[in-house]
C-alpha cells in the first residue's frame, strides 16, 4: 500500500549562526490533514517551513516531500505556497488581482511564455474558489488584507497543489473575516482533498478547525488530533512551551491565547 505519509522529517536541525533554532524534529504529515503549527515568538516554525521546501538546508537530519528525498523533489507545483505578510500591498501597486492570480502558473509554463485563455480560465476557477471572482479586474492594491490574502491563496491554488502550506495567513485579516477565512480553508480541506499546513498563533481556535496540531519550542513538543490539544490544561501547555511559559495564558472559557509580549 502507498505510504500516504507526504511530508517526512527525521531528526533535522537548523542553526542561522551559533544556536540551534530546529532541533532534532520528527513530524510526518499525512494526505487529507489539517495540521496547525503553533509555538511561541522565535520557535522555528518558518524555519521549519523554509526547511520543508528546501529553502534552507538541514545541518541534519532529512526530509522527505511526497516520498522523495527533498533534493531529488521536482514537482514543486503539488506544494503552494503563501507567505507571511503576502497580503501587504498598498494602494499603488500596479496589478490586477487575475494578474497576480496568474504568476501562479509561471512555475508550470516557465516565465517567458505567454498566458492562454486555458490559463486565464484557471485562474478564474482559483478566484472563484476563493469567492473573489468579482474582484479580478480590481488593482491588488484596492483590497482589505483578508482579500488580499485570498488572492494570495487563489495564486497558490491556480497549479493545483496537494499541499498548501500558509504562514500566519490571518495576520492582516480583520476579526470579523476570520471566521470566513477558516471556512473557506475548511473546504480546500474537506470537499477539495488539499492537505493544509498552517502557522499560526491562535491556538484558541486553530483547534476548531484543524485535524492535527503540532506544538513546537526549537523540537517538537506535541503532535496528535486537535481533540487531544484541547484536553490540555494551562500547566501543561506552559510545560510544552518551554522556557516561554510566562508569556502565554491560555483561557479555556474564551478558547483565547494571549502572549504578553
Ligand atoms: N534569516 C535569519 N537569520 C538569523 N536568524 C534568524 C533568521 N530568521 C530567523 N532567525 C532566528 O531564528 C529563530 C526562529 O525564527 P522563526 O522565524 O523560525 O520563528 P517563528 O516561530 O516563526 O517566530 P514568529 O512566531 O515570531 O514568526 C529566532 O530566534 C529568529 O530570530
Amino acid at each position: 500500500m502507498e505510504d500516504s505519509t507526504i511530508v517526512k522529517l527525521r531528526d533535522v536541525s537548523f542553526k542561522y549562526d551559533k544556536e540551534w533554532v530546529v532541533k532534532d524534529v520528527d513530524l510526518n504529515i499525512k494526505a487529507g490533514q489539517f495540521l496547525g503549527l503553533v509555538g511561541p515568538n522565535g520557535s522555528g516554525k518558518s524555519t521549519l517551513i523554509k526547511l520543508m521546501l528546501g529553502l534552507v538546508k538541514p545541518g541534519h537530519g532529512s526530509i522527505h516531500l511526497f516520498n522523495k528525498p527533498l533534493r531529488q523533489y521536482q514537482d514543486w507545483q503539488e506544494i503552494g505556497f503563501v507567505s507571511q505578510k503576502a497580503n501587504s500591498f498598498n494602494s499603488g501597486f500596479p496589478a490586477t488581482v487575475i494578474e497576480v492570480v496568474k504568476t501562479g502558473l509561471v512555475s508550470r509554463i516557465g516565465a517567458f511564455k505567454f498566458f492562454t485563455k486555458k490559463h486565464k480560465e484557471k485562474a478564474m476557477d482559483a478566484l472563484r474558489t476563493v469567492e473573489m471572482d468579482e474582484y479580478a479586474y480590481s488593482n491588488i492594491g484596492e483590497l482589505s488584507g483578508g482579500q488580499q490574502q485570498r488572492v494570495f491563496i487563489a495564486r497558490a491554488l491556480v497549479s493545483d497543489p496537494s499541499l498548501l502550506i500558509l504562514d500566519e495567513p490571518t495576520v492582516g485579516v480583520d476579526a470579523k473575516h476570520v471566521t470566513d477565512f477558516y471556512d473557506l480553508l475548511g473546504r480546500l480541506n474537506k470537499e477539495q482533498g488539499i492537505t493544509l499546513l498552517m502557522v499560526t498563533h491562535d491556538i484558541g481556535t486553530i483547534t476548531d478547525h484543524a485535524t492535527h496540531v503540532v506544538c513546537m519550542n526549537k523540537t517538537v513538543h506535541f503532535h496528535g488530533a486537535s481533540e487531544e490539544y484541547k484536553e490540555f490544561s494551562e500547566e501543561d501547555l506552559n510545560h510544552l512551551y518551554g522556557h516561554a511559559v510566562q508569556q502565554l495564558t491560555h483561557n479555556h472559557d474564551h478558547h483565547e491565547v494571549n502572549y504578553s509580549d
